[in-house]
């Protein structure tokens, strides 16, 4: 793996294989459930859906099935498709499948969004879900911005650089008092979906976001660039918007979704390679 420091605040990792990639990612994890549980008694983790759900698959795997304390992890989502819990297309699913059918999370942990309501309803039941638990603090708060202060925020991009629900140029993005929404018209199918805004994402102490795949590299590229150096493409590319208020972000990125990063003369400081 070799690692760039780009910015304060932020990590770029690079690996030679998607197995390398999920190795390093529960190391990651549980490095981070490990601090939030000392430090706070909870490990407040929002996911999202896509291949993501698949690099959780070490953390499945010994050391961690036995090492980690699950009991304090507590389990959300950044974004959800408007359809059954059953349906092929819904994260919970996947997630339950991939991941927490196979680890001792408890069940009354686990914080879907409901399938059973319209995208509004669903959108402002979970906020206030969320309420109820930043109150008794099994969620932190940011002090700098009011808004829930997830220990942990994992997130996809896709190749347009949507992260979450997050689509380019939608006015989802702008929402500023909003800490989950709806859309109606998202231009990959299913057009319903619930999201978090981004000043929760934002707001997260750990933000990760996971790309894999050659069609990612211009967003890559774009979204890890300092938008001072150019036209300020942050509207048309959610991911550029991702920016950490307090915490800190890391990308997880193969050799095809960096492959547009020069990371060869500089640019980005190299602080470890093994
Ligand atoms: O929102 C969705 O419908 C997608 O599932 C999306 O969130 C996915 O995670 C990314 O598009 C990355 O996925 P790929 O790496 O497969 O492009």
């Amino acid at each position: 793996m070799a690692s760039y420091e780009p910015k304060k605040n932020s990590e770029i990792r690079i690996f030679e294989s998607s197995d390398e990639m999920a190795t390093d990612l529960a190391e990651y994890i549980s490095q981070v459930s490990e601090i939030s549980v000392k430090e706070r008694g909870y490990f407040a983790i929002a996911l999202s859906g896509g291949p993501l759900v698949s690099f959780l698959r070490k953390l499945c795997d010994a050391p961690y099935n036995k090492t980690l304390d699950w009991s304090k992890w507590y389990i959300f989502w950044s974004d959800e498709r408007a359809v059954a819990k059953n349906h092929a297309d819904s994260n919970y699913k996947l997630t339950k499948e991939g991941f927490l059918s196979k680890v001792p999370i408890l069940s009354s942990h686990v914080y879907s969004i409901n399938d059973n309501a319209t995208v509004e309803d669903a959108a402002t039941d979970y906020e206030f879900v969320i309420r109820q638990l930043v109150k008794v603090r099994t969620i932190g708060v940011s002090e700098s911005t009011d808004c829930p202060k997830f220990d942990l925020i994992l997130l996809g991009m896709g190749s347009d650089g949507h992260v979450a629900s997050l689509f380019p140029n939608h006015q989802a993005l702008e929402l500023k008092d909003d800490w989950v929404t709806y859309i109606t018209d998202s231009p990959q199918p299913p057009p319903e979906r619930i999201t978090f805004t981004l000043p929760v994402i934002n707001s997260a102490s750990n933000i990760a976001i996971l790309a894999t795949g050659v069609d990612k590299a211009t967003a890559v590229h774009l979204a890890v660039s300092d938008s001072s150096d150019g036209p300020d493409t942050s509207a048309s590319l959610p991911a550029h918007m991702v920016q950490p208020t307090d915490g800190k972000l890391v990308w997880f990125l193969d050799k095809a979704a960096a492959s547009s990063l020069d990371t060869s003369d500089g640019a980005y400081q190299q602080h470890r390679e093994y």
